[in-house]
């Protein structure tokens, strides 16, 4: 039976990683900075929280991370730990840069002191490639970051990149692209988007404030993500993967698709509000998964349209929410 770490489990991927990795028969260990306190209430809503061994540890600190992996002895470290808004990181572009760069290298670091054989997998994220405009970005696409989130993000991938040449760690970067769920927060536009039409249609809501709609992304399924992730580490050699559905769509079509969904005439409720327009934009977003499909067997199941099913259903049947 192998033992997993996952670094940031309170989280939309934490929690499905952690769900996944138990069904694979995996004793899950996971951390937040704060066991005592966090509320882990994604944990609670896969209903997995008693199944997982849960520890406190500040990734910027090395000594609680160094202590963590030592007492756990994992077989695997999954790092989905840091500062996950690009809005919030021009806002607290410190503490992104921080919690991302020196959370890897820490992570690295303590991988390397303890010189046991244990497989490292990093998020690394599409933000990276920056605007792709027509062209679409595979694992040997330059870096081109718009935000400090995207720009520590790039640092992270390369400190991963460089121990693994460097010290020879088994040590990986997924990059995906945007990846959705109902436990995702409301920060991120999807949940806003689907939240908000639907308080609307239950007549709670007037209107949907709303930034760039003109913007392009590739949104997937969590869920199937996770699942990536663990392949990368089953792999026979440590490579980076792009993760995406190859289908980008607009902000508008979305939006358009969750109010039709509830309904609604999306049209007659978006105000676009400029305050909520970011300091640089990537305006598109495009990322081939053949890699993933052909080394790692992965193909993405559920497109933009099943997103958008399956987190409205996740609202509209589940009554403690859509009361
Ligand atoms: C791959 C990447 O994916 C995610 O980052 P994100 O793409 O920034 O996600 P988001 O949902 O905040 O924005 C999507 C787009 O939608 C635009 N947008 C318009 N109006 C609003 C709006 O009102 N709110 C928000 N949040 N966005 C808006 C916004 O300007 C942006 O162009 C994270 O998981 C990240 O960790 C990650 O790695």
């Amino acid at each position: 039976m192998k033992t997993a770490l996952i670094c940031g489990v309170s989280g939309q991927d934490g929690a499905y990683l952690a769900r996944f990795l138990l069904e694979k028969g995996y004793t899950v260990h996971g951390t937040s900075r704060d066991a005592q306190v966090s509320s882990f209430k994604n944990l609670d809503r896969l209903d997995i929280r008693d199944r997982l061994v849960l520890h406190s540890m500040a990734l910027n600190d090395f000594r609680s991370v160094l202590q963590v992996i030592h007492r756990v002895k994992p077989d695997e470290i999954y790092n989905l730990a840091g500062q996950t808004s690009v809005g919030l990181s021009f806002e607290q572009p410190v503490e992104t840069m921080e919690s991302i760069t020196l959370g890897t290298l820490n992570l690295l670091e303590a991988i390397r002191f303890i010189n046991a054989p244990i497989k490292f997998y990093n998020a690394g994220s599409s933000e990276c490639f920056g605007n792709t405009g027509d062209r679409t970005a595979d694992e040997t696409t330059a870096f081109s970051p718009r935000s400090p989130y995207a720009v520590a993000k790039a640092a992270a991938h390369w400190q991963v990149a460089n121990y693994r040449e460097a010290y020879n760690l088994f040590a990986c970067s997924g990059i995906l692209f945007n990846h959705e769920s109902p436990l995702r927060p409301r920060r991120f536009v999807t949940q806003k988007v689907v939240t908000t039409a639907i308080e609307i249609s239950k007549g709670r809501a007037e209107r949907l404030y709303l930034g760039d709609i003109s913007i392009r992304r590739d949104w997937g399924w969590a869920a199937e993500y996770v699942e990536a992730m663990y392949l990368m580490l089953q792999a026979p050699q440590p490579e980076d993967y792009v993760i995406a559905t190859g289908e980008t769509h607009c902000l508008e079509d979305f939006v358009a698709e969750v109010f039709a969904y509830v309904g609604l005439d999306w049209t007659a409720y978006i105000e676009i509000d400029k305050s909520l327009f970011r300091p640089s934009e990537i305006a598109v977003n495009r990322g081939s998964p053949q890699k993933a499909h052909e080394k790692l067997g992965w193909l993405a199941q559920r497109k933009m349209k099943d997103v958008v099913r399956g987190m409205v259903d996740a609202i509209l049947c589940d009554t403690s929410l859509s009361a």
